[in-house]
């Protein structure tokens, strides 16, 4: 289905489609690979393009439509990238700026709530979580 396809629905009342969220991962990694720090990221790690948005449309449709489409461990998948706290913060700025671009405000709303929570979970998955920036605490630190 092509972007001309997709149900325009400005209330954003109606159900979240899967040709909705191939729009939406199409543009954010056209946008990924151009971007000056993602994009490097990606693309030393990325060579089958296709592949990879055909497979985060899957791994969408299932969070965000609970299609069960997607098979695979997005955490092993992060670590060992190089990957820094900055980027999570661009990748989500880019995610939310694009959902709002495609998706009628309640859907966008829905897709960077659902897109937060799991950039948490990856974060402390690949040690850069809000604990390493220490406890707070006005400790001695002896390590
Ligand atoms: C909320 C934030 C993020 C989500 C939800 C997310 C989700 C995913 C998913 C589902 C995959 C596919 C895993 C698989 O192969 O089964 C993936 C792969 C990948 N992600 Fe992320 N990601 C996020 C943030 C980031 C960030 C900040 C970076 C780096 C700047 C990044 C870089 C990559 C790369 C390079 C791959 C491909 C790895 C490979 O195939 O070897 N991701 N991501």
């Amino acid at each position: 289905m092509t972007a001309s396809n997709v149900p325009t629905d400005t209330a954003g009342d109606a159900a979240l489609t899967e040709a909705q969220l191939a729009v939406l991962v199409d543009r954010f990694y056209d946008r990924v690979r151009v971007h000056p720090t993602l994009g490097p990221v990606f693309n030393a790690a990325i060579d089958d393009w296709p592949g990879h948005k055909a497979l985060l449309v899957s791994f969408w449709s299932s969070v965000a439509l609970g299609t069960r489409s997607y098979r695979g461990n997005p955490m092993a998948k992060h670590r060992g990238l190089p990957i820094h706290a900055a980027h999570f913060e661009q990748w989500l700025d880019l995610w939310q700026a694009t959902a709002s671009e495609l998706l009628p405000a309640v859907q966008a709303e829905r897709m960077v709530g659902h897109a937060t929570r799991i950039g948490r979970s990856l974060r402390y998955g690949v040690g850069i979580g809000e604990r390493t920036r220490g406890l707070g605490l006005p400790l001695v630190d002896v390590s």
